[in-house]
Protein backbone atom coordinates (compact mmCIF):
# COMPACT_ATOMS: atom_id res chain seq x y z
CA UNK A 1 0.00 0.00 0.00
CA UNK A 2 1.15 3.35 -0.78
CA UNK A 3 2.86 5.03 2.46
CA UNK A 4 2.31 8.72 3.33
CA UNK A 5 5.35 10.62 2.06
CA UNK A 6 7.28 13.31 3.37
CA UNK A 7 5.35 16.48 4.22
CA UNK A 8 7.33 19.46 1.65
CA UNK A 9 8.73 22.43 3.80
CA UNK A 10 7.56 26.11 3.60
CA UNK A 11 7.10 27.82 0.50
CA UNK A 12 9.95 29.39 -2.08
CA UNK A 13 9.55 32.61 -0.56
CA UNK A 14 10.25 31.08 3.74
CA UNK A 15 7.70 31.85 6.16
CA UNK A 16 4.28 30.72 6.26
CA UNK A 17 3.10 28.37 3.51
CA UNK A 18 0.98 29.82 1.17
CA UNK A 19 -2.64 29.82 1.67
CA UNK A 20 -2.34 29.38 5.17
CA UNK A 21 -5.37 28.95 6.81
CA UNK A 22 -6.24 26.70 3.79
CA UNK A 23 -6.43 22.89 5.33
CA UNK A 24 -3.72 21.05 3.36
CA UNK A 25 -4.26 18.49 1.01
CA UNK A 26 -3.04 15.07 0.62
CA UNK A 27 -3.08 14.06 -3.22
CA UNK A 28 -1.96 10.68 -4.78
CA UNK A 29 -0.58 10.77 -8.53
CA UNK A 30 -1.18 8.38 -10.67
CA UNK A 31 1.56 7.64 -13.40
CA UNK A 32 2.25 5.61 -16.44
CA UNK A 33 4.84 7.33 -18.40
CA UNK A 34 7.73 9.57 -18.14
CA UNK A 35 6.51 11.26 -15.14
CA UNK A 36 7.14 14.79 -16.41
CA UNK A 37 3.69 15.86 -14.87
CA UNK A 38 4.44 14.64 -11.62
CA UNK A 39 7.70 16.11 -11.58
CA UNK A 40 6.26 19.41 -12.28
CA UNK A 41 3.36 19.12 -9.43
CA UNK A 42 6.21 17.70 -6.86
CA UNK A 43 8.59 20.37 -8.05
CA UNK A 44 6.40 23.38 -7.23
CA UNK A 45 4.95 21.24 -3.74
CA UNK A 46 7.95 21.64 -3.10
CA UNK A 47 9.09 25.65 -4.30
CA UNK A 48 5.78 26.67 -2.03
CA UNK A 49 3.65 27.03 -5.33
CA UNK A 50 1.26 24.69 -4.82
CA UNK A 51 -0.21 24.53 -0.96
CA UNK A 52 1.57 22.57 1.49
CA UNK A 53 0.58 19.11 0.37
CA UNK A 54 1.28 15.22 1.05
CA UNK A 55 2.10 13.83 -2.34
CA UNK A 56 2.19 10.20 -2.40
CA UNK A 57 2.85 7.99 -5.87
CA UNK A 58 1.39 5.45 -7.38
CA UNK A 59 3.09 3.87 -10.06
CA UNK A 60 2.32 1.56 -13.22
CA UNK A 61 5.13 -1.10 -13.47
CA UNK A 62 5.84 0.07 -16.74
CA UNK A 63 6.58 3.76 -15.68
CA UNK A 64 9.43 2.48 -12.85
CA UNK A 65 11.88 4.57 -15.48
CA UNK A 66 10.58 7.55 -15.22
CA UNK A 67 9.97 8.34 -11.93
CA UNK A 68 12.70 5.98 -9.89
CA UNK A 69 14.78 9.28 -8.85
CA UNK A 70 11.81 10.03 -6.80
CA UNK A 71 11.55 6.79 -4.65
CA UNK A 72 13.41 8.70 -1.59
CA UNK A 73 10.69 11.45 -1.93
CA UNK A 74 7.22 9.77 -2.52
CA UNK A 75 6.39 5.95 -2.15
CA UNK A 76 6.07 4.16 -4.89
CA UNK A 77 3.47 1.47 -4.96
CA UNK A 78 3.40 -1.12 -7.45
CA UNK A 79 1.34 -3.18 -5.53
CA UNK A 80 -1.18 -0.58 -5.30
CA UNK A 81 -1.31 -0.27 -9.71
CA UNK A 82 0.00 -3.88 -10.78
CA UNK A 83 -2.31 -5.33 -12.47
CA UNK A 84 -5.15 -7.08 -11.30
CA UNK A 85 -4.97 -4.79 -8.03
CA UNK A 86 -8.39 -4.82 -7.30
CA UNK A 87 -10.72 -1.83 -7.61
CA UNK A 88 -11.51 -2.39 -3.35
CA UNK A 89 -7.78 -2.50 -2.62
CA UNK A 90 -7.00 0.48 -4.53
CA UNK A 91 -9.62 2.22 -2.28
CA UNK A 92 -8.69 0.84 0.82
CA UNK A 93 -5.10 2.10 0.32
CA UNK A 94 -6.39 5.59 -0.62
CA UNK A 95 -8.31 5.39 2.08
CA UNK A 96 -5.73 4.67 4.67
CA UNK A 97 -3.72 7.42 3.40
CA UNK A 98 -6.81 10.20 3.65
CA UNK A 99 -6.71 11.12 0.32
CA UNK A 100 -8.36 14.07 -0.63
CA UNK A 101 -7.61 14.54 -4.80
CA UNK A 102 -6.15 12.08 -7.43
CA UNK A 103 -4.24 13.20 -10.06
CA UNK A 104 -3.79 11.08 -13.48
CA UNK A 105 -0.35 12.41 -15.21
CA UNK A 106 -0.01 9.94 -18.28
CA UNK A 107 -1.91 7.47 -16.34
CA UNK A 108 -3.50 5.11 -19.26
CA UNK A 109 -6.08 2.63 -17.27
CA UNK A 110 -9.80 3.48 -17.50
CA UNK A 111 -10.31 4.37 -13.47
CA UNK A 112 -13.17 2.07 -12.49
CA UNK A 113 -16.66 4.03 -11.84
CA UNK A 114 -16.59 2.71 -7.98
CA UNK A 115 -13.39 5.13 -7.52
CA UNK A 116 -14.67 7.76 -9.60
CA UNK A 117 -17.68 7.69 -6.93
CA UNK A 118 -15.81 7.58 -4.40
CA UNK A 119 -14.06 10.97 -4.98
CA UNK A 120 -16.53 12.77 -6.67
CA UNK A 121 -15.54 16.16 -8.01
CA UNK A 122 -11.91 15.46 -6.81
CA UNK A 123 -9.84 13.17 -10.08
CA UNK A 124 -8.04 15.52 -12.27
CA UNK A 125 -6.47 14.33 -15.28
CA UNK A 126 -4.40 16.31 -18.02
CA UNK A 127 -5.00 15.29 -21.74
CA UNK A 128 -2.74 16.26 -24.55
CA UNK A 129 -5.19 17.72 -26.95
CA UNK A 130 -8.27 20.94 -26.48
CA UNK A 131 -10.94 18.22 -25.21
CA UNK A 132 -13.62 17.32 -26.82
CA UNK A 133 -11.47 16.76 -29.67
CA UNK A 134 -8.84 14.07 -29.84
CA UNK A 135 -10.17 12.47 -26.94
CA UNK A 136 -11.21 9.32 -25.64
CA UNK A 137 -10.35 5.43 -26.07
CA UNK A 138 -7.20 5.23 -28.63
CA UNK A 139 -6.30 8.88 -28.00
CA UNK A 140 -3.13 8.68 -25.67
CA UNK A 141 0.29 9.94 -25.87
CA UNK A 142 1.82 10.52 -29.59
CA UNK A 143 -1.28 9.09 -30.82
CA UNK A 144 -3.10 12.27 -29.78
CA UNK A 145 -0.66 14.28 -31.54
CA UNK A 146 -0.28 12.67 -34.50
CA UNK A 147 -4.21 12.68 -35.01
CA UNK A 148 -4.29 16.57 -34.62
CA UNK A 149 -1.66 17.12 -37.13
CA UNK A 150 -3.49 14.87 -39.39
CA UNK A 151 -6.64 16.77 -39.15
CA UNK A 152 -5.01 20.08 -40.23
CA UNK A 153 -6.18 21.62 -36.86
CA UNK A 154 -4.01 25.33 -36.44
CA UNK A 155 -4.24 25.16 -32.54
CA UNK A 156 -3.90 22.38 -30.19
CA UNK A 157 -2.90 22.45 -26.48
CA UNK A 158 -3.45 20.70 -23.34
CA UNK A 159 -6.96 20.40 -21.38
CA UNK A 160 -7.25 19.69 -17.25
CA UNK A 161 -10.45 18.02 -16.47
CA UNK A 162 -12.60 16.34 -13.96
CA UNK A 163 -13.07 12.88 -14.26
CA UNK A 164 -16.17 10.48 -15.19
CA UNK A 165 -16.63 7.08 -15.46
CA UNK A 166 -15.36 7.13 -19.16
CA UNK A 167 -12.16 8.20 -21.10
CA UNK A 168 -11.73 12.26 -21.56
CA UNK A 169 -15.52 13.03 -21.00
CA UNK A 170 -15.23 14.79 -17.77
CA UNK A 171 -15.99 18.78 -17.01
CA UNK A 172 -13.37 21.06 -18.60
CA UNK A 173 -11.29 23.08 -16.21
CA UNK A 174 -8.25 24.84 -17.74
CA UNK A 175 -7.03 24.67 -21.33
CA UNK A 176 -3.82 26.07 -22.64
CA UNK A 177 -3.57 27.02 -26.56
CA UNK A 178 -0.71 26.08 -28.74
CA UNK A 179 -0.08 26.73 -32.32
CA UNK A 180 0.24 23.67 -34.87
CA UNK A 181 3.01 24.87 -36.82
CA UNK A 182 2.65 24.05 -40.47
CA UNK A 183 5.52 21.00 -40.29
CA UNK A 184 5.21 19.55 -36.80
CA UNK A 185 5.94 16.27 -36.08
CA UNK A 186 4.04 14.88 -33.36
CA UNK A 187 6.73 14.75 -31.27
CA UNK A 188 7.50 18.52 -31.98
CA UNK A 189 3.93 18.95 -31.09
CA UNK A 190 4.22 17.05 -28.63
CA UNK A 191 7.17 18.69 -27.11
CA UNK A 192 5.18 22.11 -27.19
CA UNK A 193 2.69 20.91 -25.61
CA UNK A 194 3.66 19.45 -22.70
CA UNK A 195 5.80 22.51 -21.48
CA UNK A 196 2.37 24.09 -21.18
CA UNK A 197 1.00 21.25 -19.37
CA UNK A 198 3.38 21.42 -16.64
CA UNK A 199 2.28 24.88 -16.22
CA UNK A 200 -1.58 24.42 -16.33
CA UNK A 201 -1.49 21.76 -14.63
CA UNK A 202 0.15 22.95 -11.26
CA UNK A 203 -1.69 26.26 -11.78
CA UNK A 204 -5.02 23.67 -11.79
CA UNK A 205 -3.88 21.53 -8.65
CA UNK A 206 -3.18 24.71 -6.69
CA UNK A 207 -6.36 25.85 -7.00
CA UNK A 208 -7.86 22.97 -6.32
CA UNK A 209 -5.52 22.36 -2.64
CA UNK A 210 -6.73 25.90 -2.11
CA UNK A 211 -10.64 25.60 -2.56
CA UNK A 212 -10.13 28.13 -5.77
CA UNK A 213 -12.87 25.66 -7.43
CA UNK A 214 -16.29 27.30 -8.03
CA UNK A 215 -19.16 25.17 -9.86
CA UNK A 216 -21.66 27.32 -12.21
CA UNK A 217 -25.12 26.30 -12.13
CA UNK A 218 -24.68 24.72 -15.46
CA UNK A 219 -22.10 22.11 -14.07
CA UNK A 220 -18.97 23.76 -15.35
CA UNK A 221 -16.24 23.97 -12.93
CA UNK A 222 -14.52 27.77 -12.84
CA UNK A 223 -10.89 28.60 -11.14
CA UNK A 224 -11.58 31.52 -9.40
CA UNK A 225 -8.56 34.03 -8.99
CA UNK A 226 -6.11 33.79 -6.35
CA UNK A 227 -5.84 38.43 -6.17
CA UNK A 228 -9.58 38.77 -7.25
CA UNK A 229 -11.97 36.63 -5.71
CA UNK A 230 -14.41 37.96 -8.29
CA UNK A 231 -12.61 36.77 -11.33
N1 LIG B 1 -12.49 7.02 -15.84
C1 LIG B 1 -11.48 7.64 -16.48
N2 LIG B 1 -10.24 7.07 -16.49
C2 LIG B 1 -9.21 7.70 -17.13
C3 LIG B 1 -9.42 8.92 -17.79
C4 LIG B 1 -10.76 9.49 -17.76
O1 LIG B 1 -11.00 10.59 -18.30
N3 LIG B 1 -11.73 8.82 -17.09
N4 LIG B 1 -8.38 9.54 -18.48
C5 LIG B 1 -7.30 8.64 -18.85
C6 LIG B 1 -6.16 9.34 -19.51
N5 LIG B 1 -6.41 9.34 -20.95
C7 LIG B 1 -6.56 10.55 -21.57
O2 LIG B 1 -6.37 11.62 -21.00
C8 LIG B 1 -6.47 8.13 -21.70
C9 LIG B 1 -5.61 7.10 -21.34
C10 LIG B 1 -5.66 5.90 -22.06
C11 LIG B 1 -6.56 5.74 -23.13
C12 LIG B 1 -6.62 4.44 -23.86
O3 LIG B 1 -7.19 4.35 -24.93
N6 LIG B 1 -6.01 3.41 -23.24
C13 LIG B 1 -5.92 2.07 -23.91
C14 LIG B 1 -4.89 1.22 -23.15
C15 LIG B 1 -3.50 1.88 -23.25
C16 LIG B 1 -2.45 1.02 -22.53
O4 LIG B 1 -2.79 0.43 -21.47
O5 LIG B 1 -1.30 1.00 -23.04
C17 LIG B 1 -7.27 1.37 -23.87
O6 LIG B 1 -8.05 1.59 -22.94
O7 LIG B 1 -7.44 0.56 -24.80
C18 LIG B 1 -7.38 6.78 -23.49
C19 LIG B 1 -7.34 7.99 -22.80
C20 LIG B 1 -6.83 7.83 -17.66
N7 LIG B 1 -7.98 7.15 -17.09
N1 LIG C 1 -4.66 10.51 -22.76
C1 LIG C 1 -3.65 10.53 -21.75
C2 LIG C 1 -2.36 11.10 -22.29
O1 LIG C 1 -2.09 10.99 -23.48
N2 LIG C 1 -1.61 11.72 -21.40
C3 LIG C 1 -0.40 12.35 -21.83
O2 LIG C 1 0.70 11.48 -21.61
C4 LIG C 1 1.86 12.30 -21.43
C5 LIG C 1 2.49 11.82 -20.14
O3 LIG C 1 3.65 12.54 -19.91
P1 LIG C 1 4.38 12.42 -18.46
O4 LIG C 1 4.31 10.97 -18.05
O5 LIG C 1 5.76 12.90 -18.76
O6 LIG C 1 3.61 13.31 -17.52
C6 LIG C 1 1.38 13.76 -21.30
O7 LIG C 1 1.54 14.44 -22.53
C7 LIG C 1 -0.08 13.59 -21.01
O8 LIG C 1 -0.89 14.67 -21.46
Amino acid sequence: MLAPTRRWGRGRRGGEARGVGVERKRLVVFVSGGGSNFRAIHDAALGGDVNDVVVALAVEERSMRGVMAYRSLCSLSRSLLQRGVSTDELLNGLRELRVDFILLAGYLKLIPVELVQAYPKSILNIHPSLLPAFGGKGYYGLKVHKAVIASGARYSGPTVHFVDEHYDTGRTLAQRVVPVQANDTPEQLATRVLHEEHQVYVEAVTALCEDRIVWREDGIPLIRSQTNPDE
